[in-house]
């Protein structure tokens, strides 16, 4: 109830002092019927329209965030919850004869407030469009998890060859460069050996955040398969690539993770290649920057 006067307070008052302001003007200018003039019918049909308007108003102040829409709505509702209170008051005190702005009172904000209702609603039907869209767009992607990576924030393998395949084509149409950076980490199935594999789990956490952290905005990460990761370098020549390669190895190097359960530092080390796109398509790309990191791994130089 705090939230709901804090946010719309402003239109509950507004609310409560025109129906105020209308029983005044009623009651300055007429006289209260007896009990056996009422209609209780009419009480009962206009009265009860009222109170359920005004619930309908506090259920979709406290449902809905605030906004454009929410106050085209709810200034809807007051309009036509107050014609009602207007009309209702009729019932119990009887105005002269020659009186007109009763009915001005009664009839004009029921117009009004269908007009806004109506202007909510088409709104609401936009908003509720766009939501639909994004849960669409949302569910898309669910359905494409295989394209991501379970353990880290990254890609996977299958959507780095889709998008190294756009990433080509991009390069050759702009002439432009690219180069593919991989960072392998050595020794790692020691750390799952000795840490757990939990450990390592937070380990690959760890290095994909700080690969990110040191790569450059057009620059995309995928993790191709267990320790090894593999950077598209977007408009980079091979130099470059190489010295970005460095400077990932040895922010590995230089990262003090310490183990969760003991708190002991882990030295990691890790292995880069670089290689620029020539006329190769993305298989053939990647299988040269794997031979090319397994060259720099001596003891993977088969398995490439
Ligand atoms: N914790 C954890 N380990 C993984 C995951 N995926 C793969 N691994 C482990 O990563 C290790 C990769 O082994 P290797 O390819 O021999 O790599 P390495 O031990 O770093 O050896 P070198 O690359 O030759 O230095 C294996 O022990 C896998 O079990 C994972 O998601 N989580």
């Amino acid at each position: 109830m705090k939230a709901l006067l804090k946010l719309h307070g402003l239109t509950l008052a507004g609310l409560l002092l025109a129906a105020n302001a209308g029983l005044l003007l009623y009651l300055g200018a007429g006289e209260i019927k007896s009990w056996a003039e009422i209609n209780w019918m009419d009480v009962a049909g206009e009265g009860g329209t009222c109170l359920i308007l005004c619930g309908w108003l506090i259920m979709l102040l406290s449902g809905r965030p605030a906004g454009w829409v929410t106050r085209l709505l709810s200034l809807g509702l007051c309009c036509i919850a107050f014609s009602m209170w207007m009309d209702s008051l009729d019932e119990f005190i009887r105005l002269p004869q020659e009186t007109v702005w009763d009915n001005w009172l009664e009839t004009a904000p029921m117009p009004l407030g269908m007009l806004l209702l109506t202007l909510g609603m088409y709104h609401l039907q936009q908003e509720q469009r766009a939501i639909s869209a994004q849960m669409r767009k949302r569910e898309h992607l669910q359905r494409d998890h295989r394209l991501f990576d379970k353990l880290t924030p990254l890609s996977g393998a299958q959507y780095l060859r889709q998008h190294l395949q756009q990433a080509l084509q991009q390069a050759r149409a702009e002439h432009q460069p690219l180069s593919l950076v991989a960072i392998d980490l050595d020794d790692f199935s020691l750390v799952n050996q000795r840490y757990g594999q939990a450990e390592g789990d937070q380990v690959l956490q760890v290095v994909a955040q700080l690969l990110l952290f040191n790569l450059r905005q057009q620059d995309m990460l995928c993790r191709l398969a267990g320790d090894r990761f593999v950077a598209v370098l977007p408009n980079t020549g091979e130099q470059q690539a190489l010295s970005i390669a460095a400077e990932l190895r040895q922010s590995i190097a230089s990262l003090a993770h310490r183990s969760q359960r003991h708190g002991e530092r882990l030295q990691l080390r890790a292995t880069v290649a670089a290689v620029m796109a020539l006329d190769d398509d993305e298989e053939q790309l990647l299988k040269r920057l794997n031979l090319t990191l397994a060259r720099a791994k001596p003891r993977l130089a088969h398995s490439a």
